[in-house]
């Protein structure tokens, strides 16, 4: 009697954990997101609990499941539903639809909801106030774009300052530096100067605000956005505040006064003209400017820009670092044969002669071969794997262009590392090539910057990168500066492999490279070029 009570009891509660376990399963990965008649990717068929699974999986397929239902679904022209860790499966559409996405207005497809889940602005920033973007969006697009040649000298005289600093100016011996920590460094400081000014980019304090905040967003965004399940977002959202709340009040404690000064000198004078003020030429000038010359004019001090600009500078910077360290071990880890960096060193010392072609933007339209090195390192390492993602907005659904109907809530994007190693649109998309977008006679330019339905590392269309054309000029006058003072070691054993955590592809920050700084005269390096360990570094 006890032994059948006892079996039945077990068994109440076997069924009570299944049904549990069932009901979970069903609501675990986020309905809103799995529309009907999509086919999943790296869902196993008759497995319990599939669709759970196929997300679980991911935290360790890496890019797998993507390249492999890409060639499947995507280039046959039918989309297909991608499992992610978040438990939020993505549709991704087929290349040829890119067009139809960048063509459908933000209340139809929203690229800002998809920001909101995805980067976990929602929950590690509950209380994120927008409405300054627009200015600053304006800012870095129109002004920071125009006046970059007017900014080149400062950025320049900052990036000398801190590559001798980094990479030493020792000519006899190699030292060895890590390639992220360097770039972090360089990029911070040498952008710093034209984005935030001289006297902040120079002050130590906001400097270590700026670059613990950007550290620890990037931690936040990539935790509570990507890779805990969507349940938890807002519990584990509201830890991560705690290390970012600290690093983002230094910041503003440097930065807010500045902006409220600035806003409300310029304003004054906007009123005044008689009042004797004129602001430097950097990009906070140019942000109120643009907030100023707002039709609606919602912002009213400088406060709220100061906030959201640390923030998306911040974001920035650390998409800025991620590529110049791809880029560069990149360029030291393919096969020393073909000595890249000395075709990268004879162009930048025929293009860079004097002073005046350093302080020149039109110089840097000569960098043909750096400015495809850049292309081609962010083909192969776009900084997210999906892109153009979107929230379909409409109660009704949106109808896709072959006629299947997404529902409201649906998540879309395209897979952006599958399409740019597609051999349809690349040759050879396996192989690193960093002279693959040199113009010939027969091939026309094309600048790293030009976004298309093929090249998406920067989004393509509305919303796209507005900084990519500073960021372009800053990574090409860094790169040549290193090129033409420093002799860099090939890496051993070739190039290290990314990690894919969540949407992005980190660069191997443990990877260190050994430099030396050359000597002046080139008869004079040529003696002790051969190293240590007797392997021909480039030269
Ligand atoms: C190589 C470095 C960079 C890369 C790869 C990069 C890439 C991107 C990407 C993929 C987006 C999102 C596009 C989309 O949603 O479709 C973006 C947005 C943005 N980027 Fe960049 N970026 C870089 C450097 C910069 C720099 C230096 C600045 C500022 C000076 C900047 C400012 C912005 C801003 C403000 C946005 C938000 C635009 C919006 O929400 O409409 N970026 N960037």
């Amino acid at each position: 009697m006890t032994t059948w009570t006892s079996n039945s009891i077990l068994a109440t509660y076997g069924a009570l954990a299944f049904g549990l376990l069932v009901l979970i399963g069903r609501t675990w990965v986020r309905p809103q997101r799995v529309p009907p008649g999509i086919q999943w990717a790296g869902k196993r068929p008759n497995e319990f609990l599939a669709e759970v699974r196929a997300c679980l999986r991911e935290y360790t397929t890496g890019i797998t499941t993507m390249m492999s239902a890409y060639k499947k679904f995507n280039v046959a022209g039918i989309p297909f539903l991608l499992p992610t860790t978040g438990f939020e499966p993505q549709v991704m559409l087929p290349q040829e639809w890119i067009k139809w996405v960048v063509d459908q207005p933000e209340d139809i497809l929203s690229s800002r909801q998809v920001q909101g889940e995805r980067l976990g602005l929602n929950y590690i920033l509950p209380a994120l106030d927008i409405t300054s973007d627009f200015a600053i969006i304006e800012a870095i697009r129109i002004h920071l774009t125009r006046n970059v040649g007017k900014v080149q000298a400062d950025l320049v005289d900052e990036l000398r300052q801190s590559v001798d600093k980094v990479f030493g100016m020792n000519t006899e011996e190699w030292s060895e530096v890590n390639v992220h920590s360097a770039m972090k460094e360089l990029t911070f400081k040498s952008t710093g100067r034209v984005l935030f000014g001289h006297s902040l980019s120079h002050n130590e304090k906001f400097m270590h605000g700026l670059s613990g905040f950007s550290t620890w967003f990037g931690i936040g965004i990539i935790l509570v956005g990507q890779l805990i399940p969507w349940q938890f977002r807002r519990f584990v959202g509201s830890l991560c505040p705690l290390p970012m709340a600290y690093y983002r009040a230094i910041c503003t404690r440097h930065v807010g006064p500045v902006f409220s000064e600035r806003f409300e000198n310029m304003q004054r004078k906007i009123h005044d003209p008689i009042f004797d003020y004129s602001p430097p030429e950097d990009l906070i000038t140019w942000v109120c400017r643009a907030a100023f010359n707002m039709k609606d004019q919602t912002i009213t001090n400088g406060k709220s820009l100061a906030s959201r600009f640390i923030l998306l500078m911040s974001g920035a910077l650390s998409s800025s670092v991620a590529i110049t360290t791809h880029a560069l071990v990149d360029l030291l880890g393919s096969d020393p044969q073909h000595n890249y960096v000395q075709l990268l060193r004879e162009e930048s010392e025929s293009t860079l002669l004097t002073e005046d072609d350093w302080n020149r933007s039109t110089s840097l339209l000569k960098l043909h071969r750096l400015d495809s090195v850049f292309r081609e390192s962010l083909r192969r390492n776009p900084p997210t794997l999906r892109g153009l993602s979107r929230q379909v907005m409409p109660k009704e659904g949106v109808i896709l262009p072959n006629g299947q109907k997404l529902p409201q809530g649906a998540w879309i994007g395209v897979p952006v590392l599958a399409i740019q190693a597609d051999e349809r649109f690349y040759d050879q998309p396996d192989i690193f090539s960093p002279l693959r977008f040199v113009p010939t006679e027969v091939a026309k330019r094309t600048l790293m910057v030009t976004t298309s339905d093929t090249f998406l590392p920067f989004g393509h269309a509305r919303g796209s990168c507005p900084g990519r054309w500073f960021a372009s000029h800053f990574m090409k006058l860094l790169f040549a500066y290193i090129m033409i003072n420093y002799e860099l070691e090939p890496l051993e054993g070739g190039r290290p492999l990314n990690k894919v955590v969540g949407d992005h592809l980190i660069p191997p920050i443990q990877v260190s490279i050994r430099v030396r700084r050359r000597a002046l005269s080139t008869e004079s390096k040529s003696a002790s070029l051969q190293t240590a360990s007797n392997r021909e570094p480039y030269r």
